[in-house]
């Protein structure tokens, strides 16, 4: 489902006389439907950099990155669009909120652009929304004002709202009490069920051991560094 074959990225640095800097090179990895792989590795070994470049957001110098098919290296930006849209997942700790519109609209959005009904994109947004803990006097409002946890919250439950066959999964567990934690689990237990392929970013060690697959460290791809 994610497949990425030797790809590298390097950063080119314009403001400090085009210094370049090789991050990652002959990055291979294959994530079949169902499974749930964790990139690991030390502070800067390139694991963000990695799930970007799996998004879309940053473009490999070299290599194929498929998702479902498609080459996000090659990729037109209507296309990374469409891919982000229908296929592709990414859950982050941070919700990036829209002024103005009502929770339960921004849970229940993912759905609606992929042509779910209003009602069903509702009701699946209330529940998702009640599993994550978040009070219903809060699901008119505006997540502005929302304390960070319950932004989260709310991020994660849009997260999860649609069924995506791939999934790129930032820290999902950092910060949550317990209950919440749990929840969060299940609901990757679930995606993997219904066979997401997921990649993702834990330091929350348990979390990781519960529900990843195995392991990549990615500092394996690191090109060795002139001393
Ligand atoms: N936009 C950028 N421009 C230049 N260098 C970058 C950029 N993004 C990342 N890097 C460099 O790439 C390397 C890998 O960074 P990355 O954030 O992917 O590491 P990481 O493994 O996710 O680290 P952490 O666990 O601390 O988040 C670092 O040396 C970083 O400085």
């Amino acid at each position: 489902m994610i497949t990425l074959s030797d790809v590298s990225k390097t950063f080119t640095l314009h403001n400090q006389g085009s210094a370049v800097i090789e991050v990652l090179t002959g990055v291979d990895l294959a994530v079949a439907s169902g499974e749930c792989v964790a990139l690991t590795g030390a502070s800067g070994a390139g694991k963000s950099t990695l799930m970007r470049m799996i998004y879309g957001n940053y473009r490999a110098q070299s290599g194929a990155i498929r998702v479902g098919g498609t080459d996000l290296v090659q990729a037109e930006p209507r296309e990374i669009i469409r891919i982000r849209r229908e296929t592709l997942g990414y859950v982050s700790q941070f919700l990036r909120v829209v002024p103005r519109v009502p929770t339960l609209d921004v849970v229940a959005e993912p759905l609606r652009v992929v042509g779910v009904p209003q009602d069903e994109a509702q009701a699946r947004a209330r529940a998702l929304l009640s599993q994550l803990n978040i009070p219903e006097r809060l699901w008119s409002l505006s997540p502005t004002t929302f304390s960070g946890g319950e932004q989260q919250r709310v991020n994660i439950a849009r997260g999860f709202a649609h069924a995506y066959p791939a999934m790129l999964l930032d820290e999902p567990t950092a910060s949550l009490d317990a209950a919440n934690r749990e929840v969060v689990l299940s609901l990757i237990e679930e995606a993997k069920a219904r066979g997401a392929a997921i990649v993702g970013i834990f330091h929350d060690e348990a979390a990781r051991a519960r529900v990843c697959d195995r392991e990549v460290d990615v500092s394996r791809f690191t090109p060795a560094r002139a001393a």
